[in-house]
């Protein structure tokens, strides 16, 4: 049921959710509601869009999101605009450390790109779709691909910490679980109700990452496999990890997917990528945890090369 509210400035539609029936001896049934928070219209997003453009001269036809403690490139962009995140209208806020918070504009290897230096994480508090609402302001600005970069844990015990793994395919816990950043109405301008994604991840843009790190002597630590998308903020259990494993998993992390089906939906190519930042425990008698600060330090220490190799991609779009 919609219920439509006079907000100032506009009048507002939110969705009423009839959450509990509950039937009242002689006097019928009482129907409880619940309100979940309106999703921005396509004119919103418009409005987003416009809003970042007009604070830059920048033309983008490619955006990076940067993952946990991989944001040092957005500052090696050369002739940036950058825009904090409070300032944008309507934008959520970033708040896990080592997410700065800011869309950075300007040129990397020659070419226009906008990098968002911090994401959005299921973890802080937003729904799926405010996660993903990046990359629909991104589809209005005129994006045509898409680099993901995330720090994620390892569930294949080949891979070592500070592996790139190129991503070519995604397991979303949530999405199993009926969480979807689509969920809810289909706004037909950006894409059908029901898109496939089993070609998510570029493959011509996987072949130039391994050519690439071929040339950048990067083979020994370059990995090719499978994200599996968890809710976090807690990290996973030992039967978790193990559970993970056997399903296919190569590495998991707390981000990414939501942007990446999003993109799809609307048709932007995507290229993802993941740092291994640590091993996940798999073994009762290990005396380690997995920590944030040991995930922000290992991007720092494989951030330069990470960047060497986006930025080289970018270079050759
Ligand atoms: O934004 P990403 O996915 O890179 O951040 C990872 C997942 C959690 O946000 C955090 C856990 O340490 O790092
Ligand atoms: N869920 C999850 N996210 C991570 N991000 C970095 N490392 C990890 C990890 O081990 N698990």
């Amino acid at each position: 049921m919609w219920l439509y509210l006079r907000t100032a400035p506009a009048l507002r539609r939110v969705w009423l959710r009839p959450t509990v029936f509950q039937a009242t001896r002689g006097r019928g049934v009482k129907v409880y509601f619940s309100m979940a928070e309106a999703r921005p219209s396509y004119e919103d997003i418009q409005k987003i869009s416009d809003f970042l453009l007009s604070k830059t001269k920048h033309r983008p036809k490619i955006a990076v999101i940067c993952g946990s403690g991989l944001g040092g490139l957005a500052d090696v962009v050369e002739d940036q605009n950058a825009i904090d995140y409070t300032e944008i209208p309507n934008f959520p806020r970033s708040t896990v450390p080592g997410h700065k918070g800011r869309m950075v504009f300007g040129l990397l290897a020659g070419k226009t790109v906008v990098c968002m230096q911090g994401r959005f994480h299921p973890y802080e508090g937003y729904p799926l779709w405010k996660v993903a609402l990046p990359v629909r302001v991104f589809k209005l600005m005129g994006i045509e691909t898409l680099f993901v970069t995330n720090a994620a844990g390892a569930l294949n015990s080949s891979f070592n910490v500070g592996d790139i793994m190129l991503m070519k395919d995604h397991i979303s816990m949530p999405g199993l679980a009926g969480d979807n950043p689509l969920k809810g109405h289909n706004e037909d301008r950006f894409g059908p109700r029901f898109p496939a994604v089993s070609d998510a991840y570029n493959s011509e843009l996987r072949q130039l990452a391994r050519d690439i790190g071929k040339e950048l002597g990067f083979e020994s630590f370059m990995q090719e496999g499978v994200y599996v998308q968890v809710g976090g903020p807690s990290y996973e259990t030992i039967a978790e990890c193990k559970l993970l494993r056997m399903l296919g998993g190569d590495c998991v992390g707390m981000s990414t997917v939501p942007e990446v089906i999003a993109a799809r939906h609307c048709g932007i190519r995507v290229f993802g990528m993941s740092l291994v930042t640590n091993m996940v425990v798999m073994d009762y008698d290990a005396k380690v945890t997995v920590n944030h600060e040991e995930v922000l330090e290992t991007g720092k220490r494989r951030a330069q090369d990470m960047q060497k190799l986006v930025s080289k991609m970018i270079g050759q779009l």
